[in-house]
């Protein structure tokens, strides 16, 4: 591994493979090497953690981390029964490329062990980079190093803790939204953005700015270079078959997902980037 700068030490989240624990001036946050999976952010000036970890997440190798936040490429969702759901790269090995404490922040830049996989004809060169600081930017660039066109979907499928779903707003989101669990029909969205069922809604407004609110605190989310914005809670019936997912876990999470779902274009020596800035 390079060489790691005072803020990084290596701690070991399970036997498979090694995190990175990244205590600086500004944040604490744990970054998993298995997918490049940030599985916790605290900045310093309130301590508060964003994001949410299943008590029955499952380090072995055996599927995603549940909880945190998920990086899906090149799709999006389900394609069919051979490939698995939001891509491969999610249960990977990645490689730290670079990390530095620059001023303001600490940046680490990480790559999958491969970009290539069945359902994925394209030829790219996939990096995400992570700013822990008093914010946190998540940046994930696809770069297409190959002589075709080629068009993916991904998202930064982040798990947001919250105290209570039951009294939590999300803010920020209109227009038309998606919805799965209704065979995709679309509706508009609700004012006031409440939770009291199974949700998971692919909003296609895609603004830059939404917030989760809860009594006292908010977390706001930005987002770049995404064409949807995905909402999902799994809720209880779904959450008690999960074998990852206590049956209460519904209830301290909320995801709000920086996504492309609708294909995005990239040509050769072209990149693009999605961006979620968490603060
Ligand atoms: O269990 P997974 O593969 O991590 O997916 C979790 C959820 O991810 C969301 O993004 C999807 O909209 C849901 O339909 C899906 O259930």
């Amino acid at each position: 591994m390079i060489t790691l700068p005072a803020s990084i030490r290596v701690v070991n989240k399970s036997e498979l493979i090694d995190a990175l624990h990244i205590d600086n001036q500004y944040a604490h946050a744990t970054i998993s090497l298995w997918g490049a999976h940030i599985l916790s952010y605290a900045p310093k000036h309130d301590g508060r953690e964003r994001l949410f970890l299943s008590e029955k997440v499952l380090f072995d190798g055996s599927k995603s981390i549940r909880g945190g936040i998920p990086v899906c490429w090149p799709w999006f969702g389900s394609r069919d029964d051979e490939l698995q759901a939001h891509g491969y790269v999610r249960t990977q090995p990645w490689q730290l490329l670079s990390a530095t404490d620059e001023t303001d922040y600490t940046e680490l830049m990480l790559s999958p062990e491969t970009t290539q996989g069945a359902g994925f004809d394209g030829i790219a060169e996939l990096r995400l980079t992570i700013r822990i600081g008093k914010t946190m930017h998540v940046s994930l660039s696809t770069k297409n190093v190959g002589e075709e066109t080629f068009t993916y979907n991904a998202a930064l499928h982040s798990y947001f803790a919250v105290d209570d779903i039951y009294h939590t707003e999300l803010k920020g989101l209109s227009g038309i939204y998606s919805d799965k669990p209704l065979n995709w029909a679309e509706f508009e969205t609700p004012s006031p953005y409440l939770f009291t069922s199974e949700t998971d809604r692919v909003h296609l407004n895609p603004v830059e700015k939404v917030s989760i609110n809860q009594s006292n605190v908010s977390t706001v989310i930005q987002s770049y270079g995404h064409d949807s914005l995905v909402v999902w809670n799994p809720w209880s019936e779904i959450a008690t078959s999960m074998i990852d997912m206590d049956n209460d876990g519904y209830q301290k999470m909320l995801c709000v997902e920086t996504a492309v779902t609708q294909g995005v274009t990239v040509n050769p020596q072209q990149t693009h980037t999605l961006l979620q800035v968490i603060s």
